[in-house]
């Protein structure tokens, strides 16, 4: 069996209680941070900068899994790499084309980061066949980008089945990272369909976190 990893996402995170809940973080078993970058355009909300991304960096070891959801995805690659992100995901929608894609995952591995690639719920997964050689890190949203709180959408997890079997073909080590109403059963089922990676907002951050974490491990 492969290993889950679990990825709170701090769009979720209590910021009236921020020490007490990154202190509980750093005790479970969560090994990547999930930092949702919203611009107000690509998605209607608008979140965190690169100096957020500079503290969380100083209080924590955890693996910075930053999901850029902008419609300019070349300017804010730089921004956050410089910032400390471990692994950086932007949005195949907002690339020009195939080969601008490309070009951003090159930069990425340049700053000695990892390239992840998502896609919304309503964009075909097959997009990203030929540019598997390239992604460290498919992340399939499994709601509407921009909101914690949504219900799941379990017809993504075709996707997930779709990509682990061209992952497989192609002989790649790409992990697939699923985002969006993630629970204690949904996680079951993305497990199931071969999802290592497990984005989780509000169920995490609305209940004990420790306990949280592990029953989605
Ligand atoms: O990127 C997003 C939403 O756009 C996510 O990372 C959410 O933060 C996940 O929240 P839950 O669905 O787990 O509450």
């Amino acid at each position: 069996m492969t290993k889950t990893i679990v990825a709170p996402s701090i769009l979720s995170l209590d910021y009236a209680n921020v020490s007490e809940q990154l202190k509980q973080l750093n005790e479970s078993k969560a090994e990547w941070l999930h930092f949702d970058v919203m611009d107000g355009h690509f998605v209607p909300n608008l979140t965190f900068g690169p100096d957020l991304l500079k503290g969380f960096k100083k209080c924590t070891d955890m693996v910075m899994d930053v999901h850029i959801m902008v419609e300019d995805p070349v300017f804010f690659t730089d921004v956050f790499l410089k910032a400390g992100a471990d692994i950086l995901t932007f949005h195949y929608e907002a690339c020009k084309d195939e080969k601008e894609v490309r070009m951003i995952c090159e930069e990425i591995h340049a700053c000695h980061a990892k390239a992840g690639v998502s896609v919304k719920p309503g964009t075909p997964i097959s997009v990203l066949d030929p540019l598997l050689d390239v992604i460290d890190v498919v992340l399939i949203m499994s709601v509407e980008p921009g909101f914690g709180g949504q219900s799941f959408m379990e017809d993504m997890l075709e996707k997930v089945r779709y990509i682990k079997k061209q992952i497989v073909e192609q002989n790649r080590s790409t992990l697939i990272e699923i985002d969006g109403g993630i629970n204690a059963d949904t996680a079951k089922l993305a497990k199931a369909a071969g999802v290592d990676v497990l984005v989780a907002g509000s169920y995490v951050f609305r209940n004990d976190i420790k306990a949280a974490v592990e029953s989605l491990l």
